[in-house]
């Protein structure tokens, strides 16, 4: 699934998405690439190949996670995204750094599960409309008795006789279904309720004790307890139409072969899987204090997780040597070269993001296919309203977006969301009632609603 795309072919994918940043998205491309290749060749070398993780080197919310992110989803790879402060030295409270590893497992465990009843799904929906024909139409006398929707259509043919007369019974109710499915078939029942039972899985003992840092006690307490927290049904009454959605939901979960999932999960995680660790730079010390020996530890804890290792998950052991780390950070005080020597070894292809200019903000608000303008638009849409940008507007926004982020703090394209919620804050609220077919967006209304805040320093760093 998009494995064997060229680096040019994920280039201009990428390319859809985030704006500029070349040498990042060169730079993902190749990494891509080389799983492909490494792909082709026989076991002995390809288990020699490991691939070379990428340092991204930016500031904040330049397109860093998001370049990431995309590629991710383009080859449809497992991916996770943690932050290198929230992890702990081994022994200390807080999130020990191989849950990374659990996360991405869990990841894929979802996207496959997903692919499989995605499969089924047909063979579910089948499942699903045969039980509630088997809920309209109940099989025993007892079973007949529970109010159903079907009694409003066919109480009268209830007779006596066909109580004492099994097969003429059984043959009754045949007919009875018949009719039932002829009218599902046909959308009549829509609207009729019925009662299904749902059944909730609690969740595990390793899922409870996940990021209290005890998560490998829980493999062998979920055995133990496991046994002790049977699943709850509960019953709940709706109307055919969403009971069809639940019954078909949980007829493709009973098809799918949960073993079957975590195995290729596992594989997938394995051979494909990207770990994005972000705020590297943050757990950079210059050994000058504790505080700066235990973020040390936590880059000595990474380390072997980065270099090759198995880590023990509740869908079993997953072997870490051939996923992708891509590791950021601004390095605006401490350089790549103060992470440990290992660590830098491990991350060997060093790439910078660059500042986002007034015309990357202009390009950012406009081009991608999910653009914040053309997402406001399809939303205002839906009130009936077209919202159309002048070019001039679209400007105005992209120079009051860059000056906010040197007057206050450089917060990259995430000024541009804070922007665009105050714009049409107003516009917003009110579209619901608003007549007009049609708003135009131009530098005066810009002005008009952002101008007296982006004037007042203190207003901005609470407001955009
Ligand atoms: N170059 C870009 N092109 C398009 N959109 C961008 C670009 N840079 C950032 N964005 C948008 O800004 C938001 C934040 O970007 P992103 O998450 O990639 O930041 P980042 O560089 O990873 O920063 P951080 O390290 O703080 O997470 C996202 O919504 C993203 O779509």
């Amino acid at each position: 699934m998009g494995i064997d795309y060229t680096p040019k072919q994920i280039v201009s994918q990428l390319d859809k998405y985030v704006i500029g940043q070349k040498s990042a998205k060169r730079a993902v491309a190749v990494a891509l690439r080389n799983r492909y290749r490494r792909m082709q060749l026989d076991d002995a070398i390809k288990e020699e190949i490991m691939p070379k993780n990428i340092l991204m080197i930016g500031p904040t919310g330049v397109g860093k996670t998001e370049i990431a992110r995309r590629l991710a989803k383009l080859v449809g790879a497992p991916f996770v995204k943690v932050e290198a402060t929230k992890f702990t030295e081994v022994g200390y409270v807080g999130r020990d750094v191989e849950s990374m590893v659990r996360d991405l497992v869990e990841m894929a465990v979802r996207m496959i599960k997903e692919e499989k009843m995605h499969e089924v799904m047909d063979e579910a929906q089948r499942k699903a409309n045969k039980k509630l024909v088997s809920l309209l139409v109940p099989q025993t006398k007892k079973q007949a008795g529970i109010k159903n929707p079907f009694e409003m259509f066919f109480s009268n043919q209830e007779s006596d006789q066909a109580e004492n007369d099994a097969s003429d019974k059984d043959e009754d109710i045949k007919n009875k279904r018949r009719q039932v499915e002829h009218k599902l078939a046909l959308g009549e029942l829509e609207d009729q309720m019925i009662t299904v039972e749902i059944e909730e899985v609690p969740p595990s003992m390793f899922d409870m004790l996940q990021g209290s840092g005890m998560e490998h006690m829980g493999m062998n307490m979920q055995d133990a307890f496991g046994q002790f927290m049977p699943s709850k049904k509960k019953k709940r009454r709706l109307p055919v139409e969403e009971a069809r959605k639940v019954l078909t939901h949980q007829e493709a979960q009973k098809l799918v072969d949960m073993e079957e999932v975590a195995q290729i999960a596992i594989e997938r995680a394995e051979q494909a899987g990207i770990i994005f660790i972000d705020e590297i730079d943050k757990v950079v010390s210059k050994g000058e204090n504790m505080a700066n020996v235990s973020r040390e530890g936590v880059q000595r804890d990474i380390l072997p997780i980065v270099e090759g290792s198995t880590v023990v998950t509740k869908h079993g052991p997953v072997k870490t040597d051939h996923m992708l780390f891509i590791a950021a950070g601004a390095f605006h005080i401490a350089k790549p070269s103060n992470l440990i020597p290992e660590l830098q070894g491990r991350f060997p292809i060093r790439v910078e993001l660059e500042k986002l200019s007034t015309e990357d903000f202009r390009l950012i608000l406009t081009e991608p296919s999910n653009a914040l303008i053309k997402q406001y638009q399809a939303l205002l849409k839906t009130e009936g309203i077209d919202v159309v940008f002048t070019d001039e507007a679209i400007d105005r926004l992209a120079e009051i977006a860059f000056q906010v982020n040197q007057d206050t703090d450089n917060i990259g394209a995430r000024r541009l969301h804070t922007i665009m919620e105050k714009l049409l804050e107003d516009l917003s609220f009110e579209s619901p009632e608003i007549t007009m077919e049609k708003i135009e967006i131009t530098p005066n209304y810009v002005d008009q609603k952002l101008k007296s805040i982006v004037q007042n320093k203190d207003l901005s760093q609470f407001i955009l």
